[in-house]
């Protein structure tokens, strides 16, 4: 991968590999001035102001995948006005409704079991933490340039609505469809084009023909203790988010194995980013240390979880 992105008769790269996979290959597309077509949110989770920083430099350019990006990056189209707040929605997964002491006792069926998307292991035990909406609120600070502290997230359980983005006059944008990533993609790799789909069946449409709730509900932090964990990790900067990232991927995997518990997820990053000795995430071989750190970390509290 770390090669094929570079030849010259690549012109737009789709990066949707898992977890830390697609770091290498991403920094190196925009190295050659590529445009990247960014689903697999770990990388900029991981480095976000390495890859802006080549962006840049290099001239390529990063077009959001992952639909909540994707909204907020179409929502925005044509606006000229600051962007007041970011207001990123959650499913809230499968377990937003149950009892907090059951929580330890899930099974990976259970945690897989999303109520809306249908997505690969990694992601989906992420969103039943919402660690995977915390690498969200973070791929869209560094893509939209929006402070952290402008970025809100509400439980949306129908996952309609992707995502909104209030302006500075309070005018409020959103994003609707169906959960379906057919979307998201195709105007990434289209952009600026939207293009025309014929076909029904390729794109699926809003039904507006039957009754559909719009529902909105605060987010439960004692629910999902891994959504300030990651956020507060990810703002002391250097090669934290790089911690969380590779500690994460490691505590899903063992919860997804059966060696730890699903609560245990939030305890094996915890105690991953607690111990991290940061270095500045300037260069590749910065991020590479401490993804090798992290992992080797994360395996050693799985060990003596499990
Ligand atoms: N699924 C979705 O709807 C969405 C996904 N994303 C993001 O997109 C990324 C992919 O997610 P998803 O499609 O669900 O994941 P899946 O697990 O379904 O697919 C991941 C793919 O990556 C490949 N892969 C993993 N590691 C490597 C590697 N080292 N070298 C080459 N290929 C590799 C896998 O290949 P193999 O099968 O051979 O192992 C597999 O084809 C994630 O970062 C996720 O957060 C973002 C938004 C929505
Ligand atoms: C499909 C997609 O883009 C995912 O990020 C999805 O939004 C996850 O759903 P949650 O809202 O449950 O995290």
């Amino acid at each position: 991968m770390e090669d094929m992105v570079c030849l010259p008769e690549v012109d737009v790269i789709m990066a949707a590999t898992t977890g830390a996979a697609g770091l290498q290959p991403t920094l190196n597309a925009l190295r050659q001035g590529k445009a990247v077509a960014l689903s697999n949110k770990e990388p900029i989770v991981m480095a976000g102001p390495l890859l802006k920083d080549y962006e840049r430099k290099y001239g390529g350019a990063i077009l959001p995948v992952d639909s909540e990006p994707s909204a907020i990056w179409q929502c925005i189209q044509g606006e000229t006005n600051e962007i007041r707040r970011l207001i990123i929605t959650a499913s809230g997964g499968p377990f937003r409704t149950m009892p907090l002491e059951e929580m330890a006792a899930v099974t990976p069926e259970q945690a897989l079991n999303h109520p809306t998307w249908q997505m690969g292991p990694k992601i989906t035990i992420d969103s039943a933490t919402l660690m995977n909406k915390a690498f969200e609120v973070i791929e869209s600070h560094w893509l939209f340039d929006v402070p952290w502290e402008n970025i809100e997230v509400v439980v949306h359980p129908q996952s309609t609505i992707h995502s909104m983005v209030e302006f500075t006059d309070g005018s409020v944008k959103a994003q609707l469809g169906p959960p379906s990533m057919r979307l998201p993609i195709q105007y990434a790799l289209f952009y600026p084009e939207r293009r025309r789909n014929p076909d029904d069946s390729l794109i699926p449409r809003l039904d507006t023909s039957i009754a559909q709730a719009l529902d909105f509900r605060p987010m439960e932090p004692e629910r999902y203790p891994c959504f300030d964990l990651a956020l507060a990790t990810t703002r002391q900067g250097k090669t934290y988010p790089t911690a969380l990232s590779a500690a994460d991927e490691v505590a899903v995997n063992a919860f997804l194995n059966g060696k730890i518990a699903f609560t245990d997820i939030y305890r094996v990053v915890e105690s991953v980013v607690n111990t991290h000795q940061p270095t500045p995430a300037e260069t590749l071989e910065a991020l590479v240390a401490a993804d090798t750190w992290a992992t080797a970390e994360a395996e050693r509290v799985v060990g003596k979880l499990g």
